[in-house]
C-alpha cells in the first residue's frame, strides 16, 4: 500500500483558519507505533474564539439549498479521495483497508444523506382553531437550528461517526466545532480541509484537536454552546451530561451488546455472522457482538462452527488485503482486555480459541462456561472477546440479554415470528436486528440506545431533530 502524504503536522481550524500551535500531539501508526504526524493542542483561547467564530457565522444565511450543495459536494470529494482516506484510517485506527475504505463509503452516504434532508426541514400545521375560543386562530412550527453545536467523537470509527455530526448538524443549519479523539485526529482533519474545498462558509465547521480531558473542560465551560452531541465512553458522557446544565445533550456511548440465536436458527450463518461482529475492527465497536445466547439444542453445533469461522481469521498488518483482524488501538487497551479473559478463566470460564496477546495484537477470543458477573460479561469489553452461554427458554433467554445496565442494540436469529415479536416488546435496547447480530447499522437508520447507552438518535434525520428547534408560531386575525 502507498503511503499517503500527510504533512508532518496540523494546525486548528478556527473560523476557516488553519493555526499551528505549539504545543503538539503525536499521532501513531497503530501498527508499527511510529509517529505519522503531529496535531496541535487546542488551548482554552482557541476554544472562546471557535465559538465566537461559529456564532458570526451563524448570521451569514446559509440556505437549506446552499448546505445540500456544500453537504453534497463534500461526499463527492470523500469518494474521490477514498483510498487516500482509507490509508489514514489504516494507519490512524489499526483498521484492516477493506474496513476502511467500507468507513469511507459509508461516511460520504452519511453526508449525501445529511445532504438531501437539508432540502426536507419542515415544522408542521397545529390545528389551534379547534380549541373553544381560538376560532380566530392559526398556527404553524417551525424548525431552526439550535446555533452552535459542539461534537464530541471517539477513535474507533473515526471519520464516519465524525460525518454523523457535522453532516446533520450543518444540514440543520448550525455551525459545529468539532473535537476528534486525540489517537485518531487524522481523517477528522482531512475532512475539514474536504468542507473548506467543497465551499463551506467560514466557521460553519471548526476542528479543535488535543486531549479530550482538557478541552472538554473547556468546551463544556463555555455558555455559548447550545448543544452537546457525544459519542464515546459513558464514563465521558456522564461528564458532559453533568456539566451542561439545562443544555441539549445527546449521547450515543457504549453496550455489552448480546445476540440469540434460537434454535430454528441457520446454524451455520449465525455463526458466521456472530464471528465476523464480535471481531471486526479488533472488537472496538459499540454494537460488537460481545455476548452470544445460544439454544442449547443447537450449542455444540453453533459452536463448532463459531470456533471454525474465528480460526480462519487472520491477525496481523492492517494494510495487508488479506488482514481480519488488525492491533487494538494502544497496547494498554490490549493489556486490559488481556487481564479480563485471564480473570475470568480463573473464574471458571474455558477458553475456546484465542486468549494470547502479543503487544498491541489480541487473538480473536471465545469464552464459554461463563458467568454474567465476570467482566467479560458485565461491562464493555470493547476488544476481541465474545462470551457464548446457553439458554432452554424464552423468556430465560430475554431475562439474561436485559441483564445489563447497556441497551444499544440486540440480534435475535429465528425465524419464529411470535418468538420474534416478543422479543421486539420485551428485549430494552434502541434497535432489535432479527436474523442478523446486534452488529448491523445502515447509516440513515434511526440509532441510539437506552438506558446507560445513551440518549437521543443519530442517523442524519433523527439527529437533525435533535439539532434544531421547534418553534411555535400563532396567528390571530
Ligand atoms: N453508541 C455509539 O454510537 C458509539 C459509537 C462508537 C463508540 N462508542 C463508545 O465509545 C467508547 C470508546 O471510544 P473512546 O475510547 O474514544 O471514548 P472516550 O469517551 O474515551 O473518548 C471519546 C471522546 O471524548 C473526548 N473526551 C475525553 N475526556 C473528555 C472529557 N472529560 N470531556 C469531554 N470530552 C472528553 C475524547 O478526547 C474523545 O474525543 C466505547 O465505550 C464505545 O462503546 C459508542
Ligand atoms: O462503534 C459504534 C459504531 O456506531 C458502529 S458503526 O461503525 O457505525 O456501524
Amino acid at each position: 500500500m502507498n503511503n499517503v502524504l500527510l504533512k508532518n503536522s496540523y494546525g486548528l481550524f478556527i473560523g476557516g483558519q488553519w493555526t499551528e500551535k505549539n504545543e503538539k500531539l503525536p499521532v501513531l501508526n497503530k501498527y508499527s507505533q511510529e509517529v505519522i504526524a503531529e496535531i496541535s493542542v487546542a488551548e482554552e483561547s482557541d476554544v472562546n474564539a471557535s465559538v465566537e467564530a461559529a456564532k458570526k457565522a451563524l448570521n451569514t444565511p446559509f440556505s437549506p439549498y446552499e448546505r445540500f450543495e456544500v453537504l453534497t459536494k463534500a461526499s463527492e470529494l470523500l469518494l474521490e479521495q477514498k483510498e487516500t482516506i482509507a490509508n489514514v484510517l489504516v494507519q490512524e485506527v489499526g483498521k484492516p483497508i477493506g474496513e476502511s475504505i467500507g468507513e469511507v463509503e459509508r461516511a460520504a452516504l452519511t453526508l449525501e444523506v445529511s445532504a438531501e434532508e437539508a432540502k426536507r426541514i419542515h415544522g408542521d400545521g397545529v390545528p389551534v382553531e379547534s380549541a373553544p375560543g381560538s376560532e380566530n386562530r392559526k398556527a404553524v412550527t417551525m424548525k431552526t437550528p439550535v446555533g452552535v453545536v459542539a461534537a464530541i467523537t471517539p477513535f474507533n470509527v473515526p471519520l464516519n461517526l465524525v460525518c454523523h455530526k457535522v453532516g446533520p448538524g450543518l444540514a440543520a443549519g448550525n455551525s459545529v466545532i468539532l473535537k476528534p479523539a486525540e489517537e485518531t485526529s487524522l481523517s477528522a482533519i482531512l475532512l475539514a480541509e474536504i468542507f473548506e474545498e467543497a465551499g463551506l462558509p467560514s466557521g460553519r465547521l471548526n476542528v479543535l484537536t488535543g486531549e479530550g480531558s482538557e478541552i472538554g473542560g473547556y468546551l463544556t465551560a463555555n455558555q455559548e454552546i447550545n448543544m452537546y452531541t457525544f459519542t464515546g465512553s459513558p464514563r465521558v458522557g456522564q461528564l458532559i451530561r453533568g456539566s451542561t446544565g439545562i443544555r441539549k445533550v445527546a449521547l450515543e456511548l457504549g453496550n455489552n451488546s448480546a445476540t440469540i440465536v434460537h434454535r430454528d436458527a441457520d446454524i451455520a450463518g449465525s455463526a458466521i455472522a456472530a464471528a465476523q461482529k464480535s471481531f471486526n475492527n479488533a472488537g472496538q465497536v459499540c454494537i460488537s457482538v460481545q455476548r452470544v445466547f445460544v439454544h442449547e439444542d443447537i450449542y455444540e453445533l453453533f459452536l463448532e462452527n463459531m470456533i471454525e469461522a474465528t480460526k480462519a481469521l487472520k491477525v496481523g498488518d492492517p494494510a495487508d488485503a488479506s488482514t481480519n483482524i488488525g492491533p487494538m488501538i494502544a497496547e494498554k487497551e490490549a493489556i486490559r482486555v488481556e487481564n479480563w479473559v485471564n480473570e475470568a478463566v480463573s473464574q471458571g470460564a474455558k477458553l475456546q480459541a484465542g486468549g494470547k496477546r502479543e503487544g498491541v495484537f489480541y487473538q480473536p477470543t471465545i469464552l464459554t462456561n461463563v458467568d454474567p458477573e465476570m467482566k467479560v460479561c458485565r461491562n464493555e469489553v470493547f476488544g476481541p472477546v465474545v462470551a457464548v452461554d446457553t439458554y432452554r427458554e424464552e423468556d430465560e433467554v430475554i431475562e439474561k440479554v436485559n441483564d445489563s445496565e447497556y441497551g444499544l442494540q440486540a440480534g435475535l436469529f429465528t425465524n419464529d415470528l411470535r418468538f420474534a415479536m416478543k422479543a421486539a416488546e420485551k428485549i430494552e435496547v434502541g434497535g432489535l436486528i432479527i436474523n442478523d447480530t446486534s452488529g448491523y447499522r445502515v447509516d440513515h437508520m434511526p440509532y441510539g440506545g437506552v438506558k446507560k447507552s445513551g440518549t437521543g438518535k443519530e442517523g442524519p434525520k433523527y439527529a437533525m431533530e435533535e439539532m434544531t428547534e421547534e418553534k411555535l408560531i400563532v396567528f390571530q386575525s
